[in-house]
């Protein structure tokens, strides 16, 4: 087959970090590659290289040579990329929420009514015209929706589908990169999303496909290339690979499966929902119900955009809740109060509602921690006025980082300088250091690599057990659920269909998942 995109010796360096050594890559003509390496292991910068990415060519630009089609070119922003035939869907989707679907998907390539094209400020866009050929992109990746609608109508998921349509749109074609595109997508989204993806490349478009998912890489790629700490460790055909052996060059080491052993969970309620109602903005979620016990570790799962997160978010005032939450047997209000409670909330939305992107490692893992860990402070008495214990939280943050393998200079590089998956770690190191009597975490594990998810959920299992907080995980991720949970709840149609203790492989539980029952 021949070479799409190849590179040569590319090389990228942030300040003292080396982030690329000296790649040698190729991708060839309608082949799916995935890229796989742990968290900070060089994936992103790779593509925001291809890409153009602004962060690249404000951090110093790249070494090394590009090629495409055989041809050498020099990639010095995003248009010069799309110009070159390169597209890309990033994790953080990027549609304009205001704009329609059409307007979003043609954007800067719309059709224009015939004659005014002539005269700039006063050319008409064809509207009718660019829906239809919004439609059209839409259908290769199977959505059909009202593309005159505007974007932010649609739920996270379709967005997906709409940002690589919007990719597809454009005629030039022939590099896709998607970053994680499965990550907030349900099985049957997914396997959609694989189908489609497998005839895009039939036709000659060649896809990088970037993924902690390695199942989804082997069921779809027909190479696969590894890096880790910026070097390319090995690269296999289909033939050649196979979950374990990709893992292991990852890693450099076997992921062991973390499971749940003991705990000291007890059958009284310690929160409990009476009836309540939780309006999300868009989804009004009414007399629901849930009772959380005390101790216990509880999943909530369902398909996406059934309310897994609503308990949490309307708890914490970011949804608004109207009615009785009893917590420790007394009641509690959404907000201030439920935190000075002890209750704390890991959003899955981090970028949005978690981090303090301009701030250090440090500052980001004990923000508010104060309050449940005295020793944080000079003077425990006299409350957080005496100043912090920088010694105590130095050592602190230290450890963390060290058990959570967060990839970072040191504990005060700021945040916006850490890979993604880096960054969902510190939220995480900033959940458990808050030590909280109950934690509501959403999608705790996405965009983690295979190892540090296990590590990850072990921290979480260890809060359980030896700090007795109460855990509840909302999250897609069924399997790692049922591993770790003392009972999950299944949400169905913004309502829990139904609480499953223990029986998690049953039919029952597989038939709830769709909102169904056992005849
Ligand atoms: N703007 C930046 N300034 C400093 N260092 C950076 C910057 N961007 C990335 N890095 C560093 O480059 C390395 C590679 O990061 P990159 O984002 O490419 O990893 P990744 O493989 O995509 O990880 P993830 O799976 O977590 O998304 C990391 O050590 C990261 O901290």
């Amino acid at each position: 087959m021949e070479s799409v995109l190849r590179v040569e010796k590319l090389h990228k360096r942030f300040g003292e970090v080396v982030a690329l050594h000296s790649i040698d890559f190729e991708l060839k003509k309608g082949e799916i590659h995935g890229l796989v390496g742990a968290n900070g292991s060089g994936k992103s910068t790779f593509m925001n290289i291809l890409f153009g990415s602004q962060n690249i060519r404000e951090s110093g630009g790249y070494g090394g040579k590009i090629f495409i089609d055989e041809k050498e070119v020099e990639i010095v922003d995003s248009r010069s990329s799309m110009r070159e035939g390169i597209g890309m869907v990033h994790q953080e989707l990027s549609l304009i929420g205001e704009l329609s679907v059409s307007s979003n998907i043609k954007l800067n390539r719309e059709n224009i009514v015939g004659g005014t094209e002539r005269f700039k400020q006063f050319a008409i866009v064809d509207e009718a015209g660019n829906r239809k050929e919004a439609s059209a992109v839409l259908s290769k990746v199977g959505v059909e929706i009202d593309t005159g609608a505007k974007a932010k109508n649609y739920s996270t998921n379709l967005k997906q589908f709409i940002e690589i349509a919007r990719e597809l749109d454009n005629e030039k074609l022939k590099v896709l990169i998607l970053d994680e595109p499965t990550s907030s997508l349900n099985v049957e989204e997914t396997n959609l999303l694989l189908d489609h993806l497998r005839q895009i490349a039939s036709e000659g478009i060649s896809i990088i496909f970037i993924s902690h998912r390695l199942d989804e890489v082997t069921d779809i790629c027909d190479r696969v290339t590894v890096l880790r700490d910026g070097v390319l460790i090995s690269q296999y055909t289909r033939d050649e690979y196979d979950i374990k052996r990709i893992a292991l060059d990852m890693i450099g080491k076997e992921v062991v499966q973390t499971a749940k052993t003991s705990g000291r969970r007890s059958e009284n309620g310690i929160l409990k929902f009476d009836r309540v109602s939780i309006n999300s903005g868009d989804r009004n979620h009414e007399d629901i119900s849930l009772e959380v016990r005390e101790g216990e570790v509880l999943g909530i799962t369902g398909l996406a955009g059934h309310g897994q997160e609503i308990f949490g978010y309307g708890i914490m005032g970011l949804y608004n809740l109207e009615g009785s939450v009893l917590f420790e047997g007394k009641r509690v209000y959404p907000g201030k109060d439920a935190f000075q409670k002890g209750i704390y909330l890991l959003p899955d939305e981090r970028k949005e509602l978690g981090l303090l992107i301009e701030q250090s490692v440090s500052e980001n893992m004990v923000f508010g921690s104060h309050v449940r860990r005295k020793e944080f402070l000079k003077h425990p008495s006299l409350g957080p006025l005496s100043g912090f214990n920088q010694k105590t939280i130095d050592s602190y943050v230290d450890s963390m980082i060290e058990s959570l393998n967060i990839k970072t200079k040191s504990r005060s590089q700021t945040v916006r300088e850490l890979s993604g998956g880096n960054q969902q770690k510190v939220c995480i190191a900033r959940a458990i250091s808050v030590k909280p009597k109950l934690l509501f975490v959403g999608e705790p594990t996405r965009g983690i690599d295979i190892y540090s998810k296990e590590i990850i959920l072990k921290m979480l299992l260890k809060l359980n057990s030896e700090e007795n907080t109460t855990v509840v995980i909302s999250s897609g991720e069924v399997s790692e659920l049922k591993r770790v949970c003392d009972r999950i709840a299944i949400m169905y149609e913004n309502r829990v269909f139904e609480i499953f203790e223990g029986d998690f492989e049953s039919e029952a539980f597989a038939l709830a998942m769709s909102g169904r029952r056992v005849d």
